[in-house]
């Protein structure tokens, strides 16, 4: 079994904040992770440092084979599919989505690299396979928060990468938007060649039966982690939330959580 990521005794302090305390976590190929915690958890902060973009302060973490400290992190970059709202800050807002597409090659914001019309093909090609055909030839800025996301899972793609990471990815989508969005996440869960899925979301809905392991995050511990069954339960997530919660199940084999 391919290992995808592994957390040894991981912690991280800024300042004098401990923001992560002992984290081991191993992902594997066949697993697809929901990690699930309140705000100020440390979500995203688990999330920056597998994509090379913050280092542990103590422990050991290696992502797709390579271990921080020995590792190319840029080359690492491309391996792995970024999808956030930070992101969509960052990226120019006037470029035309299929160049938005196409930087997904090079992990990079904007185009600066030589490519080919074949790259450019792919990039339309991708973006048409995910439903956004339409979406072609505009600029991003014109585009509705649900098409945004879309754009950037096609960018994520388009370097067929290990690991797909997506960070709240239904944040300001409305209801039948954000259905359309985790349909779409669904059917990258079946691809043939699928990265491994790696998402945070703050509802316990958006969890689709794909994400068969959970992981639960409060304040720089992990509180529970394994198989979803085990984990998306009233008992475990009550324990977790440390309030009084009920819990419904949805169509689609997800549950739903409220607070009592
Ligand atoms: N550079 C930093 N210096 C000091 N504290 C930090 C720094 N970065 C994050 N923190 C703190 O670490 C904690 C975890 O932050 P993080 O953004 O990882 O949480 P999160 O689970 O992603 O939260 P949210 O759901 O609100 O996005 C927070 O209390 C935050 O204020």
């Amino acid at each position: 079994m391919e290992r995808i990521l592994r957390f040894d005794d991981v912690s991280v302090t800024r300042g004098k904040k401990k923001i992560l305390h002992h984290i081991d976590w191993q992902v594997n190929q066949n697993e697809n992770w929901a990690i699930l915690g309140l705000n100020g958890a440390g979500k995203t902060t688990m999330l920056k440092m597998i994509h090379g973009d913050l280092w542990p302060t103590t422990g050991r973490l290696e992502v797709l084979g390579g271990v921080f400290g020995h590792t190319n992190i840029p080359e690492l970059k491309t391996k792995i599919g970024w999808v956030s709202n930070a992101l969509q800050d960052m990226l120019h807002q006037g470029d035309l989505v299929d160049f938005i597409v196409l930087s997904g090659k090079f992990a990079s914001i904007g185009i600066y690299q030589q490519f080919s019309q074949a790259d450019l093909d792919e990039a339309r090609q991708i973006l048409i396979d995910m439903g956004g055909e339409k979406l072609l030839g505009k600029s991003y800025e014109v585009l509705s928060q649900g098409e945004r996301q879309l754009v950037l899972i096609a960018r994520a793609m388009m370097a067929h990468p290990q690991l797909l990471i997506l960070d709240e990815p239904c944040n300001g989508l409305d209801l039948f938007a954000r259905e359309e969005l985790l349909k779409r996440v669904g059917k990258i869960a079946e691809m043939p060649n699928r990265p491994a899925l790696l998402l945070v979301s703050h509802y316990t809905e958006e969890l689709l039966p794909c994400f068969n392991n959970v992981l639960l995050l409060r304040q720089g511990h992990i509180i529970q982690k394994g198989k979803r069954a085990d984990v998306l339960n009233e008992e475990s997530l009550t324990h977790f939330y440390q309030k009084p919660i009920q819990t419904v199940k949805i169509t689609g084999n997800r549950l739903a959580v409220y607070p009592k």
